[in-house]
């Protein structure tokens, strides 16, 4: 068996960044920037108000002074003219500052009357004047590659950019296999459960930035799960659910190989999702999830969404580790790094009693997974501990 961080390294492996293409702006949000782009424009473009007030000259702003309104200033209507000595235009946030002035002076401190205003005994300080070019000039980068969240759409937007070369979102195959198993909604037999890993899956990497396509359920033949893998051709990436452990129905590894799948690896010390395996067929990056939900709901966070960031161009990186206080003790630990569901709260975390992997329940009670090392001793309330937000 393999450690967790050497699986994670082969399945980097498996994949590599995918091509570029341009998405119009409105629909970039969620997704990765694949090349650098450019400012078109310099924000401000112009000297602009940062107050509604007055522009005047600086030197003649003091208490008691008074000045003689000559125009306005909004923002998109600019005033023409140029501000003198003793003048002063009326000036709303966002408009160019007129020529000439070189301070707004709040409206809080100054009282008009008509088209004069004189200013107050305590007067604000600062210029309240934003510099063309303050946020940024022309030809300013935005670098790839990046996650573009609402700050950078918007940077985008106020950079003139009406599309930008994102990433193509990796397609992703998931095969639930199993003849235990159907479709919620559907009716079950007896001896028949509900399928749910797939639909956890398929939210967790869409959420990531794939294109998900959920298989029909194959039966424990060789023939459906062949099936299953004819119809994830044209996917750059499938994930096998369950029949990945030794019994005598779980035959993904062996069909898979018949199909001449290239093995990377099989089995990695974690818990849960030891029979994890991996590997090539053709183009197409192949993954072999072990069925129970938990551990394929674990596995997929841990090596899936890192591989979907991969694919989108991302930097290869494990998922980022934190320490917490635990809040109990903890026996020691066996020869697989475990992945413990645990609640993780001001600092401290406590982790759940009962981690058998088929309970989804608990793992919709977590947020966070605290991670063992392989034979890591009992530990004590009051030590610190790794965990990851789950
Ligand atoms: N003798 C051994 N038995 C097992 C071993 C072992 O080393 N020796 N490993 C255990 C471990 S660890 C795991 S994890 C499981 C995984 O086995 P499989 O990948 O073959 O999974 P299945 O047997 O097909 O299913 C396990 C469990 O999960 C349920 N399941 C499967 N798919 C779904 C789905 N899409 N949605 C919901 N539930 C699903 C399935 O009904 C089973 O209950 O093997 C241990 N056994
Ligand atoms: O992956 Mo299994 O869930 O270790 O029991």
């Amino acid at each position: 068996m393999i450690s967790v961080s050497e699986a994670l390294e082969h399945l980097f492996g498996l994949v590599r960044p995918l091509g570029v293409e341009d998405v119009a702006l409105a629909d970039c949000g969620g997704r990765v920037l694949g090349q650098t782009v450019f400012a078109r424009r310099t924000q401000p473009p112009f000297a602009a108000s940062a107050m509604d007030g007055y522009a005047v000259v600086g030197d003649e702003a003091v208490s008691g002074a008074s000045f003689q309104v000559i125009g306005e200033a909004s923002a998109g209507g600019a005033f023409e003219g140029v501000v003198g000595s003793g003048q002063a235009v009326r000036i709303f946030t966002g408009a160019p500052i007129p020529s000439g002035a070189t301070r707004v002076v709040i409206q809080e401190d100054v009282t008009r009357d008509g088209d004069r205003i004189t200013l107050g005994d305590a007067l604000d300080e600062g210029s309240h004047i934003r510099p063309a070019g303050g946020d940024f000039h022309e030809g300013t980068p935005l670098g790839a590659p990046r996650l573009l969240g609402p700050a950078e759409v918007a940077l985008a937007a106020a950079m003139n950019l009406p599309t930008l070369p994102v990433t193509r979102r990796p397609r992703v195959a998931i095969m639930a296999t199993g003849n235990e198993l159907v479709m919620p909604g559907e009716d079950p037999a007896a001896d028949q459960i509900i399928a749910s890993n797939n639909f956890g899956l398929k939210a967790m990497l869409e959420a990531r930035g794939a294109i998900v396509q959920m298989l029909p359920i194959a039966k424990d033949t060789p023939e459906a799960l062949r099936l299953g893998f004819q119809l994830a051709k044209g996917a750059d990436l499938v994930v096998t659910i369950g029949g990945a452990s030794v019994g005598d129905h779980d035959l993904v590894g062996p069909v898979a190989r018949d199909l001449g799948m290239e093995t990377s690896f099989y089995k990695v010390a974690m818990r849960p999702g030891k029979p994890l395996m991996a590997g090539k067929l053709g183009d197409l990056a192949m993954v072999g999830l072990p069925g129970n939900p938990v551990s394929a709901l674990v596995c997929g966070a841990i090596f899936l969404c890192p591989m979907i960031d991969v694919m989108l161009g991302l930097p290869a990186k494990a998922v980022p580790r934190q320490m917490a206080v635990l809040e109990h003790d903890l026996p020691e630990n066996g020869p697989r790094e475990h992945y413990m569901r645990a609640y993780f709260q001001d600092g401290g975390i406590s982790i759940f009693p009962d981690q058998d992997s088929s309970l989804l329940s608990i793992l919709s009670s977590s947020n966070a997974l605290a991670i063992r090392p392989p034979r890591d001793p009992a530990r004590k309330a009051g030590e610190q501990i790794e965990y990851i937000a789950f």
